[in-house]
């Protein structure tokens, strides 16, 4: 990227990363084998300490979760091969306005630049999503996945592992069911014909780590998010106590879990999706790739009658999850000077609930 900053990297300074790190024990950590023996007091007890982890952290760790180490490592050198290529080759798979998956370089996260490249994969293929963000048009276009000729084993590779993704997300979405004391099936229905996709990230050395971030601090706007993250380290959390940015350790083969917007609102915010951003680093270059669990374009995204009463009433109204999408991509396609799309924009106002 130069030796030249291009300042739109540059954060303003309340934004900038502190390049001492912070540490408490960090988020919590879950074995998650006894996901395999519903009933079992384990499970319960697994039920129990994953709901505290939403409420107070948004994320947490595991291990133990099912997901075969060499998926992971085949999914992590096809990544390295695929970004170790010119910009040129890169660009041959690159995204535009038709083409939303696929290589890019040019992501801004509250209108500063991030520090990175990725490659994005839908899980299914084709995927449904409204052709725009106009309320008025229902028109339906597919997204394709755009496949290089280099790495050739990149494609396998990718789905092998979003089929691991898939079977994790929804094991993961009938625990934290559990922990809001709904039924277990109860996100299912939901996620035929999800929006899910894979991102293969990769965020060079930054001459300026101080000045800029590899990710701007956002919050995840999809179901749950499951992140594999290399060994260099880089995410930090917003601890929800203090407001304080958190590391998180790197841990090998661990997959880290946070709770997204949608489930911000379908648990009527008994859980909330936090913020969290990507710090850098001068030496090593860094590879993440996180996996976004997403519902069908078609899906109202709106508070769960069981978990609204006369005391709790909905904080939300509902929002078409492909609007939302469509409308997102809009504004960062076209850099728009406006603040994305977000979900407090269909927050019910103190005045509007009814006394
Ligand atoms: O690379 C990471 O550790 C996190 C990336 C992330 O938060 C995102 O892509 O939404
Ligand atoms: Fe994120």
């Amino acid at each position: 990227m130069g030796d030249v900053v291009d300042p739109a990297f540059i954060q303003d300074a309340e934004h900038r990363p502190k390049l001492s790190i912070t540490e408490d024990d960090g988020i919590p950590s879950f074995d998650l084998s006894p996901v395999d023996d519903p009933g079992s007091s384990e499970y319960l007890l697994l039920v129990t300490r994953i709901g505290k982890a939403c409420k107070e952290w948004g994320f947490f760790q595991v291990i133990n979760h099912g997901v075969p180490a060499e998926k992971r490592a085949r999914l992590d050198g096809a990544a390295r091969r695929f970004f170790e290529q010119s910009l040129e080759e890169k660009r041959k798979v690159g995204r535009d306005e038709k083409n939303i998956l696929g290589y890019y370089d040019s992501e801004h996260t509250k209108n500063v630049r991030d520090w990175k490249e990725v490659f994005d994969v839908t899980a299914q293929e084709p995927t449904f999503a409204p052709a725009s963000h106009h309320p008025d048009d229902w028109e339906v276009v597919q997204w394709n996945n755009r496949w290089p000729e280099y790495p050739p084993e990149l494609r396998e590779a990718c789905e092998e592992y979003l089929l691991e993704m898939e079977k994790l997300a929804r094991k993961l979405l009938e625990l934290i069911a559990h922990s809001l004391g709904l039924l277990k099936d109860r996100f299912k229905g939901f996620f035929e014909e999800q929006m899910s996709f894979l991102r293969l990230n990769h965020y060079p050395p930054c001459p300026v780590p101080h000045l800029a971030l590899g990710v701007g601090r956002h919050k995840d706007s999809g179901a749950l998010t499951i992140l594999a993250q290399d060994d260099v380290g880089g995410l930090e959390v917003k601890r929800k106590t203090d407001g304080e940015w958190v590391f998180v350790r790197p841990t090998p083969n661990a997959l880290i879990i946070n709770v997204g917007d949608i489930i911000q609102v379908w648990s009527n915010e008994r859980y909330e999706s936090v913020e969290h951003r990507v710090m850098l680093n001068s030496e090593r270059d860094r590879y993440s790739i996180p996996f976004f669990y997403n519902p069908s374009h078609r899906v109202m995204v709106e508070p769960f009658p069981e978990l609204v009463n006369d005391r709790e009433p909905p904080k939300y109204r509902a929002y078409n999850w492909g609007k939302f999408v469509a409308s997102k991509k809009r504004s960062n396609l076209m850099k728009l000077d406006v603040e994305n799309i977000q979900i407090h924009h269909f927050k019910v106002e103190d005045h509007e609930k009814k006394q």
